[in-house]
């Protein structure tokens, strides 16, 4: 007798599954209809299109392009509509509901504050607009009979020079709703060391960061960010592969930064589709997330951008689980880590673990018992 554990989860398991989340632009998730309601509100006139599947589309079609920077550009629309203190608080709110039906509890949400200044309001409004989204989202998703936690990350852009601005601004923000910071943008070119000042004032803070590096640059990215900048995490870290060798014989050598990574348990962000569209990885099947998860890195599933990629956790879990026969254990396994990876406390990460996600687990795995017993008195009958 097969036990659930080693069956596929089915479609509807997954999305029930309790998911936790670390890495998601807020800018890269709105819904197609409110884009497209936001920016008749605001008078923006520059959308691609007015109807939202076809918006949704061109926003998947546009960023499926095999370049980071073109993928990048699609995100000038999603910015515009961004810039009032309504449409912030909307998004967000938007955002946690649809994380929470999406069977997500934990989820950190980044973008980048000065992305949102055109329309006059100051960094701190923008902030506290988000938060205030957040947790109406968090309260909807609360009446609708789900749980969900979200904090933000407040995102410097790397191609630009407020990196030390925006820290002290995730630090102002600590205790309300603001729970760590990151850098984003084009990456070759602009390496994560520019921004040193920001990641000295942050570790003198004692406070937490995580860094965009190794999706479209390689192991240089990944070792400035770590050894010269101190990241608790790697945004994508993807390209940690290319120091892995696995030779005929399936026998695997780690190169010292592989190596440093996996001994330290950095905690890499991994977004299997959007890694697909900016061509860091060929196809889910061939994507790294499979041997790095063999080899017991402390990997994590995150989705990056659910409107360029059209994509959820569930999604991305199903894309997963096709590919790589992926188990409930494994959905665990992937969550656990995650929430151990958390930029929140230590005491509320261990809580999460145990009160929602090892419970929601062992739920699911359950359920095959019942109804084991249901066809085996039938038949005994
Ligand atoms: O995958 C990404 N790599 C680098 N930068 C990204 C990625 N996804 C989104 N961004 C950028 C574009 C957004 O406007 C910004 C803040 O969320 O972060
Ligand atoms: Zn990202």
């Amino acid at each position: 007798m097969t036990s659930q554990t080693y069956r596929p989860p089915t479609a509807d398991q997954i999305r029930r599954a309790p998911k936790v989340l670390l890495h998601d632009h807020l800018d890269g998730g709105l819904r197609p209809g409110t884009i497209v309601e936001l920016a008749r509100e605001t008078g923006y006139e520059g959308l691609p299109e007015s109807e939202p599947d076809k918006l949704g589309l061109w926003f998947r079609e546009s960023a499926d392009s095999g370049s980071l920077e073109r993928y990048l550009e699609t995100f000038a629309h999603t910015c515009a509509v961004m810039q009032t203190r309504d449409a912030l608080f909307r998004v967000a709110a938007e955002c946690a509901e649809d994380l929470a039906l999406d069977g997500v509890v934990y989820a950190e949400v980044r973008y980048a504050p000065e992305q949102h200044l055109e329309g006059g309001l100051s960094l701190e409004e923008v902030v506290e607009a988000v938060n205030e989204g957040f947790k109406e989202g968090e309260r909807r998703a609360r009446q609708a009979g789900r749980r969900i936690r979200v904090g933000a990350l407040l995102t410097a852009m790397r191609h630009a020079a407020r990196a030390l601005e925006i820290a002290e601004l995730a630090n102002r923000y600590r205790d309300s709703g603001v729970v760590g910071f990151d850098i984003a943008g084009a990456e070759a070119g602009f390496p994560p060391t520019r921004h040193l000042d920001a990641f000295e004032f942050l570790k003198r803070e004692n406070n937490h960061f995580t860094i965009h590096a190794g999706e479209a640059f390689g192991l240089p990215s990944i070792w400035q960010a770590l050894q010269w900048c101190g990241a608790d995490r790697l945004g994508h870290g993807v390209r940690i592969i290319d120091d892995i060798e696995v030779a005929d014989d399936g026998s695997v050598t780690l190169g010292r930064l592989a190596s440093y990574v996996r001994d330290k348990r950095i905690p890499l962000e991994l977004c299997p589709s959007s890694n697909l569209q900016t061509g860091a990885a060929a196809s889910i099947a061939e994507h790294p997330i499979g041997l790095l998860r063999k080899l017991h890195f402390r990997a994590t599933v995150n989705t990056d951008n659910r409107l360029m990629s059209g994509t959820s956790m569930s999604r991305e879990f199903e894309l997963l689980t096709e590919a790589f026969g992926y188990t409930l254990d494994d959905m665990q396994w992937f969550s656990v880590n995650a929430m151990k990876s958390a930029f929140i406390p230590f005491d509320e990460r261990l809580a999460m673990i145990n009160d929602v996600i090892k419970p929601g687990y062992a739920e699911l795995k359950s359920e095959w018992l019942f109804t084991q017993t249901a066809t085996t008195s039938e038949s005994l009958d």
